[in-house]
């Protein structure tokens, strides 16, 4: 891991973003991957580079228990799942399955808005991400709080690399810079756009047009034909 970390950072690349998946969240044994003790290995083993960036996404059940560890291991930022949010995902049943949807949304952002805090509160950077089915508009509520200071546009199911961007998140990107450029920022509101999942140096032109201001990328750059240097070359 450190000797792939390296290669990232001679790169050039700004960021890292480290998927956190428990294999349960998302369903499969193969969608299992790092937990706190990567995070604070990788932080540790690059302690030189003070300003390096580690955003972490959790895709995992019970989201909100791994808040503490994450910032104890020197995470950046945490990314949490829109739709992990809420009575419906929490594990909460009260036995009402009717599906009165505006009372799902008021559930979610609830518990979103507790979970930002907690993550604020402990000094990291705090993300939300969208499933590709999910509505944007839905998340605006809690951008409004000012506590979100990016949005993880999910271009794939989460879960594995190697999947082909779904355009519907062209226009989630356009609809966030709008809202951000009209409604946040002369709020005081800063708010970055991430995409995330099946970038590669076509898909890249387009949503950087359409207002995304981070790529992250897997297979583009890990399994490049001509090499990672080429790869980071072509998408920058
Ligand atoms: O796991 C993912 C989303 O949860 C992504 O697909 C991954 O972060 C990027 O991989 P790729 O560039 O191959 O789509």
């Amino acid at each position: 891991m450190g000797a792939e970390v390296q290669k990232c950072l001679d790169a050039g690349c700004a960021w890292l973003h480290v998927d956190v998946f428990d294999g349960v969240y998302i369903d499969s044994p193969h969608a299992l991957t790092f937990g706190p003790r990567m995070v604070d290995g990788i932080r540790k083993r690059f302690a030189n580079r003070t300003g390096l960036v580690l955003d972490v996404h959790l895709c995992v059940e019970r989201p909100r228990r791994y808040a503490t560890a994450m910032a104890e291991a020197g995470a950046t930022r945490l990314i949490f799942q829109w739709e992990a949010m809420g009575e419906r995902n929490d594990g909460d049943d009260d036995g009402d399955d009717d599906d009165d949807d505006d009372d799902d949304d008021r559930d979610a952002l609830s518990s979103a808005v507790a979970f930002a805090r907690d993550i604020t509160s402990l000094g990291m950077g705090c993300g939300i991400s969208i499933n590709p089915e999910t509505d944007v508009t839905t998340i605006f509520p809690l951008l409004d709080t000012g506590m979100i200071d990016l949005v993880d546009v999910l271009a794939v199911e989460p879960g594995f690399g190697g999947q082909q961007f779904n355009h519907v998140a062209i226009r989630k990107i356009e609809l966030l810079r709008q809202y951000r450029d009209r409604i946040l920022r002369p709020r005081g509101i800063n708010l970055r756009i991430l995409v995330d999942g099946g970038i590669n140096s076509i898909t890249s032109s387009a949503v950087i047009d359409a207002g995304a201001d981070i790529l992250v990328a897997g297979t583009a750059l890990f399994q490049h034909p001509e090499g990672f240097e080429k790869a980071v070359k072509e998408l920058r």
